[in-house]
């Protein structure tokens, strides 16, 4: 039998794309006015697809591949004359973000890549310049009709860190299934959302013919998860070879925190103007194996697991109010109950006071300190061997007011303490400088506008981001560089990165889709808003 090498998504060549658009006119004839009855005409009129309407499809295969072979690979009338049907439809935003949503699970479920399906705009519009990097980085270009205008540039990462079946998810973990109103699956919150969420609010300006004044880059990297070297490293080569200068880049990194921190009335928009610096340490012990029969006073897997202890138990200083997240709880302070707005408006006597309660949760333990995680302990290979060979990696987020150096020296000198525990450093970096975010600061007052035209009564305030992201490699493209997604984030959400559940809401998505269509827009005003952080 011939195998022929064809995308699996190819939509010449996709009898499923031709049902789609025959479900999208009938749903679309009756017409839905809210979530239910679209739930409800998709399941009805799914169920009404003849039996020969498919075989028909099937039957036009032939005519499909020799259409594809004729256009040497490229697209076909076929694919252009669904996307024209579906050009002509008068979409509402309501039924437009509906429609995305379906796309979004379709896009969770069946596909691990960019799907030009899904954003027929994006990848035929003239104003769009589309390139891998590296393979698997994504680059988009959108043309401005100003080009005297700086450009800004939005990231985003297509990658994901593991997720396993066996952890109790409530849903499989790549199955983008939606339950209760929300969409699960390993990346709706990092970072998959914020893919989804650009390129359907580009794909739906683009179709309703709006010219951004400004130009923008969009970086959808590969491997943020692993440090981004290849994706976003090479994203910034690149456009450091072209000579561009970034007026400010948007990343992931903060969002909207609904009840996270305690005593804050009412939800809070933090856009982070920083990040934590990070190493990973990895610690080592190595003796000559034995029988286990005749263990020695100590073995490595003891030494080492005391060395790990010690890093636990003695936790990096407090340097709570000595970093960017003084700015961002003095901003917040008069939102607090009292006396907490009291506290938190003198941070300068209370600082210490503050610190000794955040400390006691470990997602605002993050702001009070530089964080010590093991993550990997490896050791042994035979029960009845005393192991020759023990190591642990140590991974640690570096507060703004600490040096790697510094950081380093702590953990050498005092902490691990015992001169058989090697250390190795396996990378690092220092905290990223501080982005501006005053009344003058395009970037920071475009995105809070942003915001702001979505939730008028929202607190924006500088925030902080405590983990990392692709955007530090950018630093030297802009000196503003934001961390913050559309998202809100409420109790137990923190623990869902990198854990398991990780789901966004409806709500969230649709969020996300119409920030990023009303920032392309706020991009092009003239003039700043006349708005003081102060103000809400
Ligand atoms: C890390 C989760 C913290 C949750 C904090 C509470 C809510 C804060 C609001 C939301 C945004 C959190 C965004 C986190 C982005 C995480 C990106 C990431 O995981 N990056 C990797 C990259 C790397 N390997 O360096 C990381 O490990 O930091």
């Amino acid at each position: 039998m011939n195998v022929l090498e064809w995308p699996s998504q190819s939509p010449d060549l996709n009898p499923i794309e031709n049902l789609w658009k025959d479900l999208k006119t009938a749903v679309h004839k009756r017409s839905p006015s809210n979530l239910t009855e679209l739930e409800l005409f998709c399941k009805e009129e799914w169920a009404k697809m003849s039996v020969s309407r498919c075989a028909n499809l099937v039957e036009s295969y032939p005519k499909r591949f020799a259409a594809v072979i004729a256009a040497k690979g490229g697209s076909t009338k076929y694919y252009f004359m669904l996307y024209e049907y579906l050009c002509t439809l008068d979409f509402s935003v309501f039924y437009f973000l509906k429609i995305m949503i379906i796309r979004v699970m379709y896009h969770f479920a069946f596909t691990s890549q960019l799907s030009v399906t899904s954003f027929p705009t994006v990848f035929s519009s003239s104003k769009v310049k589309h390139e891998l990097v590296a393979n698997y980085s994504h680059l988009f270009w959108v043309q401005g009709s100003r080009p005297e205008l700086q450009p800004y540039m939005l990231l985003a990462h297509t990658d994901v860190v593991p997720a396993s079946e066996d952890d109790a998810w409530e849903v499989p973990p790549f199955s983008g299934d939606e339950k209760d109103g929300f969409i699960y699956g390993r990346g709706t919150m990092d970072d998959k959302g914020s893919v989804m969420g650009i390129l359907a609010a580009l794909e739906y300006i683009l179709m309703k013919g709006y010219t951004p004044q400004r130009g923008f880059y969009i970086g959808l990297g590969h491997d943020e998860e692993v440090h981004g070297l290849n994706g976003a490293v090479n994203i910034v080569r690149l456009l450091k070879e072209r000579g561009v200068k970034l007026l400010f880049v948007l990343d992931e990194g903060s969002a909207i925190l609904d009840g996270i921190l305690k005593g804050l009335d009412g939800p809070a928009a933090l856009i982070a103007t920083s990040e934590k610096g990070a190493t990973v340490l990895k610690l080592s012990v190595s003796m000559p194996p034995s029988h286990a029969s005749m263990p020695p006073r100590e073995t490595t897997i003891g030494i080492l697991a005391a060395a790990v202890k010690r890093l636990e138990e003695n936790p990096m200083k407090r340097l709570f109010g000595l970093g960017p997240e003084g700015g961002m709880f003095e901003h917040l302070a008069h939102k607090f109950r009292f006396p907490l707005n009291f506290v938190m408006s003198n941070l300068w006597l209370f600082a210490p006071l503050i610190a000794r309660i955040m400390e006691r949760n470990e997602t605002t333990n993050a702001f009070v300190r530089t964080t010590t995680a093991v993550t990997m302990f490896n050791a042994g290979v035979k029960e009845n061997v005393i192991a020759s060979y023990a190591e642990a990696f140590v991974n640690m987020r570096i507060h703004s007011a600490q040096t790697l150096k510094e950081v380093h020296s702590v953990q050498r000198w005092s902490t691990v303490g015992d001169p058989r525990v090697k250390i190795e450093v396996v990378y690092g970096f220092d905290p990223l400088p501080i982005s501006p975010y005053d009344e003058t600061s395009f970037g920071f007052q475009i995105i809070k506008k942003t915001v702001l035209d979505m939730f008028p009564s929202m607190i924006v305030a500088p925030g902080m981001c405590i983990a990392n992201t692709d955007s530090r490699h950018f630093k030297d493209l802009s000196s503003s560089i934001y961390r913050f997604t559309p998202a809100i984030y409420k109790p137990g959400d923190a623990q869902r990165f990198h854990g398991i559940n990780e789901r966004t809401s409806r709500e969230n998505y649709e969020g996300m889709v119409q920030f990023f269509f009303r920032l392309f827009q706020n991009c092009d005003i003239k003039k700043l808003p006349d708005v003081s952080l102060d103000h809400n």
